[in-house]
């Protein structure tokens, strides 16, 4: 190992939206031994910086965990899911469903696992074959040219606050309304060679996050007064929010997520099946 890489801080990718800040709130990376630099961005920008190798660990997209699943490992137990309605994850309609079907679709640029969710339900549930273009995620734009528009996160939030009028279809309710099952949308990701370099760091790095989650869960307050004072909005609103994501990933979440990378794959999305693999502490002491 030469000197550079021996003092290299390990890059840790943080998505840059509200559905995170559970596993985050309480993560302080100046806490750690090991030297860990944080990264924040947008999901699409991160599952890019991830699979460069530009960062080492990092929150991404299912669907770019499903792509790489070769290089990356999955923290265990830590995910974005939902089992239903989200709330950030919105499919705003100007032209009737049925236009839709055969129209035309705004896709954000910030998504991976939506926009090919969305693929799936156009496709696989309603029988339809729009186009699709991919912009920047302003809501009046996309539509200005497009029959309908795909947000997730805090763009999705903010613009189904605004007196837009238009019909709102929650991609995850239509997911458990064909499936029955939970979706994933975010997992937590290290690159296979950072996690042999890095063992120890990793190790402190997940338990830290563990940890985070834990006291979030124990006492919300303190994100939904967070999320009031940066965003707006009210504590009854990011009380729901909250209380509508799930960051564990247990037996009911992988079964979800495993059902969607078989319909990516079906419908092309995706060209390998995926195995779940996950990081274990216990190995990387070895
Ligand atoms: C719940 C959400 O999950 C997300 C959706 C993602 C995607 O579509 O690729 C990626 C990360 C999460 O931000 C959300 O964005 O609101």
């Amino acid at each position: 190992m030469t000197k550079a890489d021996a003092t290299r801080p390990i890059r840790f990718g943080r998505i840059d939206y509200t559905n995170v800040w559970p596993v985050f709130h309480y993560f302080d990376p100046a806490k750690l031994r090991s030297n860990t630099e944080l990264v924040y961005g947008m999901p699409a920008e991160l599952n890019r910086q991830l699979r460069a190798g530009e960062i080492d660990i990092s929150a991404v997209s299912s669907f770019a965990y499903g792509l790489n699943a070769d290089d990356y490992l999955l923290l265990p137990d830590l995910s974005v899911s939902a089992l239903g309605e989200v709330q950030s994850l919105l499919l705003f309609l100007k032209s009737p469903l049925e236009k839709v079907l055969s129209g035309k679709i705004a896709l954000t640029t910030t998504s991976a696992t939506t926009v090919n969710l969305l693929k799936i339900v156009m496709k696989k549930f309603l029988g339809g074959d729009p186009e699709y273009v991919t912009t920047e995620p302003d809501l009046e734009r996309m539509l200005e040219t497009a029959d309908a528009a795909l947000l997730i996160g805090d763009h999705a939030i903010r613009a189904s606050w605004r007196d837009h009028g238009y019909r709102v279809l929650d991609l995850g309710d239509l997911w458990r309304q064909w499936t029955g099952q939970w979706m994933t949308f975010a997992v937590w990701a290290v690159r296979r060679e950072a996690a042999e370099r890095y063992p120890e760091a990793i190790g402190e790095i997940y338990r830290a996050l563990v940890d985070s989650k834990r006291q979030s869960a124990a006492d919300p307050v303190p994100l939904i007064q967070e999320a009031e004072r940066r965003i707006g909005g009210t504590a009854s609103y990011w009380r729901g929010y909250f209380g509508g994501l799930c960051h564990d990933f247990g037996a009911e979440q992988r079964e979800g997520l495993s059902l969607y990378f078989q319909y990516a794959k079906e419908l092309g999305l995706m060209d390998k099946s995926v195995r779940l693999a996950d990081w274990s502490e216990a190995s990387a002491r070895v």
